[in-house]
């Protein structure tokens, strides 16, 4: 395996002098060509932060990050990046197909090479035949899945996804997580999906890097060997699933130790809890 990713220590640091925020700090790892890695942390922790820094769209403060041995300075061409807000990253007076062809014009190809490669990135993501219509007029799965064939249709070296499935409901966000799997397996693709949801992150994942607290760094750098074939019910019923969910928890609440498969999950509850109760509060406030 080749190395697709490197972040050599990546800081950032918004403001300057007294008013300065750290949101990352000195952060170092590496991501292989098709692995699916995902980052999870707590809200706020510089998630993002770090991935803007990865994607070229903030250069960070100190050290550096490389695409397939190249240094990002900038946003590069064979990058691709899906967001959580799908309403915003869409189009609105752009039908779907134009909407996956826009990237596309930037490219050196013909208009019918465009047309074929979104119809094929629709194709992958289940939404052949829609093409025709306006984001408007799809479900949230559906316009994230057209947000995803955006993104696919480029062909990137690298993917990342900034919370990708947390605007879409429960459903709809197993399809999602499925849908990118099996995306990963065919096209052998390197994905880093950035989420606080702890279950998410191992479900969808070949590996698990845990960030503390703001401004974040790695407390955990944990290898996921769960069996390649996954599945919504059973994997996430097995033993394998709940420890290392629990695993994930207890890290994340600043423990370090491996837990018994019990106390593990009755963690990862507890952290799913005070994780809802904050969605719903920063919902109500607007925050
Ligand atoms: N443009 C900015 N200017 C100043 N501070 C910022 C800016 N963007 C983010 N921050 C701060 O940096 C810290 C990390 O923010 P970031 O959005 O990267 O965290 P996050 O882990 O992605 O959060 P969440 O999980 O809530 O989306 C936060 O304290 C945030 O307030």
């Amino acid at each position: 395996m080749s190395t697709m990713l490197e972040v050599s220590g990546v800081s950032h640091r918004y403001g300057t002098g007294a008013k300065a925020h750290t949101a990352v700090n000195d952060l170092s790892f590496t991501v292989e060509a098709g692995q699916l890695a995902s980052i999870v942390g707590p809200s706020g922790c510089g998630k993002s932060t770090l991935l803007r820094c990865i994607a070229g769209l903030t250069p960070p403060t100190e050290g550096q990050v490389s695409l397939h041995g190249d240094r990002v300075d900038g946003v590069p061409d064979d990058l691709a990046v899906v967001f959580q807000d799908y309403s915003r990253s869409l189009f609105p007076w752009l039908s779907v197909q134009k909407n996956v062809e826009f990237p596309l014009r930037w490219r050196s190809l013909s208009r019918a090479e465009r047309r074929t490669r979104a119809a094929e990135a629709l194709e992958q993501v289940g939404l052949s035949g829609v093409g025709g219509k306006y984001p408007w007029q799809l479900s949230g799965g559906m316009q994230q899945r057209v947000s995803i064939a955006r993104a696919l249709a480029s062909r990137p070296a690298l993917l990342l996804m900034d919370e990708p499935f947390a605007s879409v409901d429960a459903q709809t966000r197993f399809e999602l997580e499925d849908l990118t799997r099996r995306v990963q397996r065919e096209q052998g693709s390197t994905i880093l999906v950035v989420t606080h949801d702890i279950d998410e992150s191992v479900y969808l994942s070949d590996r698990v890097l845990v960030l503390s607290k703001s401004p974040a760094s790695i407390v955990a750098d944990l290898p996921v060997e769960l069996p390649a074939e996954r599945d919504q019910i059973t994997t996430r019923e097995s033993a394998e699933f709940v420890t290392l969910r629990g695993e994930v928890a207890r890290l994340l609440h600043g423990g370090t130790a491996a837990p018994e498969a019990a106390t593990a999950a009755s963690d990862a509850a507890e952290w799913e809890l005070a994780e809802q109760a904050k969605d719903v509060t920063e919902t109500k406030t607007g925050s």
